[in-house]
Order: C-alpha cells, then structure tokens, then sequence
C-alpha cells in the first residue's frame, strides 16, 4: 500500500505534469502536489536542474507538513515504508544539495550535521532559539544571608510534608534564568510555580526591588484558562503575605501575551527591539508551543528575566512544526549548565488511571492492556465489536442533561456539565472520527427527545471555538454552549480565558460542535470523565503520544473504547518528529 493511498489518477494529491523522480515520489504517495509545485517552483526560480535536489526540497516541505523541522536524508528511505523507491545514494544526494544554487547565498535549504535538510527559515529559527536560550546569563549565586532567608522562605511556602520534589525543583528554577519544569498531570507543576512566584516576590522585596512583574501564559486560551485557575487556588493556599505579595494573577494566551499584528500571524508586538516589560515569564503547555512560537516569545522575553517553561513532554507536540519542549528537556538536560526540573509523583489522579499512563508512557503495551482489562473504578474498558450502545449509554445521559439545562436557562449549570464528560476521536472524518460521533450523539438526542434537531444551533449544543477572534474576546480552543435565554433567544456561552462571554450565535463565527473532540484539541483542557475513541491499528494517527495525551485529559474517569490490538498498536507507534535542536543544545 502506498503512504497516501493515491490509487485514483486524479487524486488531488497528485500533481499534474510532473515527470521523473518528482513523478516517481508522488505517485508512490510519498510526496504531495503541494510538495512538487513548491519543489518545482523553487528549483525553478534558482535554475536548479538536478531531481534528487527537488526532490529533497518537496522532502523538506513535507516534513513541515508532518510537524517536523527537518528531514533526515540519511533515513527518510527507511523510515517512508518506500524503501524500494528510486531514493538518491545519500553521499551522491549531499553532495548535489551542497554545490545546489539553493544552498548559496542567501540560501534556500541548509544541511545540518550533513544528514538533516531543512528549509531555511526553520534552520534559522532553530538556531535563534539555541542562540537566545543559551545567552541567558545566570542569577548571581545567592550569599550565605539569603541562602538561609531562601530556607526560611521554602520552609514556609513547602509547609506541610510531602513537598520535597517540589522544594527541589524550585531550588532549581531560582538558581537558573531560564527554567524548564516537566511533569505529567498532577505531579504539582501549578503548586510549584504558585510558590516560585512567591518566593521570587519575597526576594525582590528583600533587595529593596519592586514587585516583579509576573507574565503567565498557555499556547491557547483553554490552557490558559485551567493556568490561571490552578494558579489562584495554589496561590490562596499560601500564607497572607505571600497572597498579598503576588497580587492578583492573570493569565493569557501566547499570542496576547506577544501581541498580536493586524498585518501578519508570525510577528508580534513584542520582539528584540519591544521586550516584553515582565521579569518573571511562565508559559504552561509548553509541549504545545511550536518552533516558530517559541522563537518569537524567546526573541522578546527580556535576557534578565526569569523564564519558566512548563509542561508533559511525553504529550503531543504542538500542531505547528516542532517538538520544542522534548528537544530542551534532552538538550538542556544534557548540559552541565542547566538543570531540568522534573517531578514525577503524581498527587492527584486515582492509582488506575496514574498507572495506565505511566504504562503507555513508558511503551508497555503488555501491562496497558491488562490494566485496562482488569478495570476498576477510574478505568474502563470498552472492547464490544459493537460499541454503539454502551457508548450511548455512556454519552448520551450528558448530552441530555446539556440540552435540559440549556432549555432552562441554566448557564452555570450547562457549562458545568461541560466538564463532566469529553468524547475524543483521533480522527475528525470517517467511522472513527468527530463528525461522524457529534451527529450520532445529536441522533440519539433526538431519539430521546423525540424533537428533532433542524438547526446547527440548538439548545445544549457544545461548542468549540475554531479561530481567534480579538475582537469579541474568543480564542481558538475556548469552549461553550448554546442556553436558551428567557426570551427564547438562543445564546453562545463560551468559557473564555478571562472571561465568560454572552454572545449572539451569529457573531460567534468560527465554532464547531463539540460533543466529541479531537485528541489534538483537547490539549490543554481536561473532563471529569474522558471517552477514548480509538482508531484501527493501522491508523496512522494512532501514536504513543496521542493516546498518553488523550488518557491524561481525565481528571477522575478514563473509558478506551477500542481492541487491545487498537491498544498495542497505540502503545508501540512513536510520533517522530525530526529536529536537530536538541543536539544544537547539547553541544553548543
Ligand atoms: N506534594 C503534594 N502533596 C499533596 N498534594 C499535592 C502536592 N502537590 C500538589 N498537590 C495537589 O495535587 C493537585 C495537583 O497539583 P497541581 O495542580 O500543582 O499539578 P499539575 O502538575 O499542575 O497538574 P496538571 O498539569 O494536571 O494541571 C492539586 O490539588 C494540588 O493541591
């Protein structure tokens, strides 16, 4: 079977007019029409002849399509599945890429380490946020008066037993500038940055400085949202004087943080020459920020300010190209000269479901299939050839009760309901998918209620925002629900990363029904209870990564909905993403 399947001669994905290796590549499925117009084009515009050069550059392209920076011309054979196809000898390929116009001046491709092929604009971004991160000076050493102030002060914010990864990791993160703090769900990530903060307010008041100016921020404004809630909570556990110290916290979005611009989605307000004013900047998920992303906010993120980069870097890498937090965590940690914060207990999920994810995390597909077999209060497991009807008793109770609350006006109880439950499918299309899953739950809505839905807008339809919109104050992954209003008016209640926003339907424009969702796009938030919907084996969305981010959304309850060969297949297939920052770190 090919990779793309293009058995159909006039599949978009094969473009027309394309002869020799190009032709080869795109009919066997490796490459797409995309790949070849811009291969070509590029080629063309450089008076580039040589194939195998184009075809390294639709190579490149498609990796960023992929999610990769780069693509490593010493694999990209092996790791197609096409090995038989007519790829170049790699000594010949390097040698052709290395006298190509495309890589003079200013250059078009670039090699790294003589094996990884990028376009330029990731090289350079690559290399900028190695650049930056590794310039960042470090705090001076603290004096043996404020070593025992620190002790006094961790003694305080750490009071009760049980905190001492914690305690270790803050040690950490106040003797570097720029920090990177992993942990799966409910190791104390939140309550480790709430006492960072407090601590670093504590020690600016005792050099006589003022309150730092504290920036939290998540790549979308569902995260951002949960940031700032855990945020307040683990704040409010602190004593008065650091609560007082801190001050009220908000939390933003990346791009609000970096300010958006009307004329371009890359650049932002903030950069090299506007530094942002804040001497404290946490940004969580940070396993969701993109190369470019992380680029941009490194670039405009002070030199002296302390910088605490959050997040799970056994999760899905962001949507974009790049797979930034696993890279510094490898990178960094390789280094004698920064030290990754780690905490690995968990303090709040059920053992079950904590163990589940430990196994997949780990690749021991053996022992995630017996948990799930073995079951239990936290964990089910749903391997019925015909999953249809416990689904629908699983599911369609929520949907109901979100239409009756919504009927009745009930806003805070319809977004709490919300909450409950979340449906994920890896895919949006086909019998496995979010299209096909949010019109079965509106069907057995409609079964039950014996009213059927007409319009896209009903009372107690989900919603997920699609797209940022500034003006009204959404953000693309912000969360909802359509409430009927006193006067009968239909209502859109989202969820906002500030705020809760009443808005007319019609304004809302880009949304989407969410009774199911996207493993991609429940990044970020979590549900009570989480459904997985898992795909065939041969899905090739089905990855390591995307099942431990899916089990990791469920706050009490996680149901997998699949075979256990869906399970093993899930476990044992890695996202790869190809990416030479971590070596850049390491060695630089
Ligand atoms: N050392 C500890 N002992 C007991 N409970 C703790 C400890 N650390 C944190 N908790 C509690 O465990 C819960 C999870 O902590 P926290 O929110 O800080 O984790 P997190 O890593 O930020 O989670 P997530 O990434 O899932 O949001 C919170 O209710 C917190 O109060």
């Amino acid at each position: 079977m090919s990779l793309l399947e293009t058995e159909d001669p006039r599949d978009h994905r094969l473009a027309l007019g394309a002869g020799g290796l190009l032709h080869e590549f795109n009919e066997a499925g490796v490459i797409e029409a995309a790949d070849v117009h811009v291969a070509r084009r590029v080629t063309e515009l450089a008076g580039e002849t040589d194939e195998t050069v184009a075809l390294a550059v639709a190579l490149a392209v498609r990796a960023v399509r992929g999610g990769s920076v780069c693509v490593d011309l010493t694999s990209v054979a092996e790791d197609s599945g096409l090995p038989e196809l007519a790829w170049p000898a790699t000594h010949a390929w390097l040698a052709a890429l290395g006298a190509s116009p495309l890589a003079g001046d200013p250059p078009v491709l670039r090699l790294l380490d003589d094996r990884l092929l990028y376009l330029d604009r990731y090289w350079r971004e690559e290399e900028q946020v190695c650049a930056d991160l590794l310039a960042r000076p470090a705090p001076a050493p603290l004096t043996v008066e404020e070593e025992s102030a620190l002790e006094v002060a961790l003694d305080r914010v750490f009071a009760a037993a049980g905190y001492d990864e914690q305690r270790a990791a803050a040690r950490i993160a106040l003797a570097q500038r720029t920090t990177v703090l992993t942990g799966g769900p409910g190791t104390g990530k939140t309550t480790t940055v709430a006492a960072l903060l407090a601590l670093l307010a504590e020690q600016a008041e005792r050099s006589g400085g003022a309150t730092p100016r504290i920036a939290l921020a998540a790549p979308t404004g569902k995260a951002a949202a949960r940031l700032q809630q855990a945020v307040e909570e683990e704040v409010a556990r602190l004593p008065e004087s650091d609560r007082t110290r801190l001050g009220t916290l908000t939390a933003v979005t990346l791009h609000r943080l970096l300010g958006p611009r009307p004329d371009t989605a890359v650049r932002f307000r903030h950069h090299r020459e506007n530094r942002l004013p804040h001497d404290v900047v946490v940004v969580d998920e940070t396993s969701m920020v993109s190369l470019t992303m992380m680029a941009r906010l490194l670039e405009a993120v002070r030199p002296e300010a302390r910088l605490l980069l959050v997040g799970d870097p056994d999760q899905l890498a962001s949507v974009e190209a790049g797979a930034v937090l696993a890279d510094l965590v490898e990178g960094l940690g390789a280094r004698d000269d920064g030290r990754i914060a780690a905490l690995r207990t968990s303090h709040r999920f059920g053992e079950s479901i904590r163990r589940l994810a430990e196994a997949v995390r780990a690749g021991d597909a053996d022992e995630a299939v017996a948990l799930l077999e073995a079951g239990g209060e936290h964990v089910a497991f749903v391997s019925d050839p015909d999953p249809e009807p416990r689904l629908r008793a699983l599911l369609a109770p929520r949907a109901l009760d979100l239409v009756r609350a919504a009927e009745r006006g009930d806003v805070e109880a319809t977004l709490a309901i919300l909450e409950r439950q979340r449906l994920l499918c890896a895919h949006r299309e086909g019998p496995h998918g979010v299209r096909h899953w949010n019109r079965q739950v509106e069907r057995w809505i409609t079964e039950e209620t014996g009213e059927p839905i007409w319009s896209t807008w009903y009372a107690g339809r989900p919603l997920l925002v699609t797209a940022n919109d500034y003006g009204l104050g959404v953000h693309n992954g912000d969360t909802g629900v359509v409430v009927r209003r006193g006067d009968g008016v239909l209502r859109a209640h989202v969820a906002g990363s500030t705020r809760r926003l009443d808005l007319a339907t019609s304004r809302l424009g880009q949304a989407e029904t969410m009774h199911a969702m996207t493993i991609h796009k429940s990044q970020g938030s979590q549900a009570d209870e989480v459904v997985v919907l898992l795909p065939p084996p041969e899905s090739r969305l089905l990855t390591r990564e995307l099942f431990y981010t899916a089990i990791t959304r469920a706050r009490e309850r996680v149901v997998v909905v699949g075979g256990p060969d869906d399970v093993r297949a899930a476990v044992t297939r890695r996202a790869q993403r190809a990416s030479g920052l971590r070596r850049r770190l390491a060695q630089a």
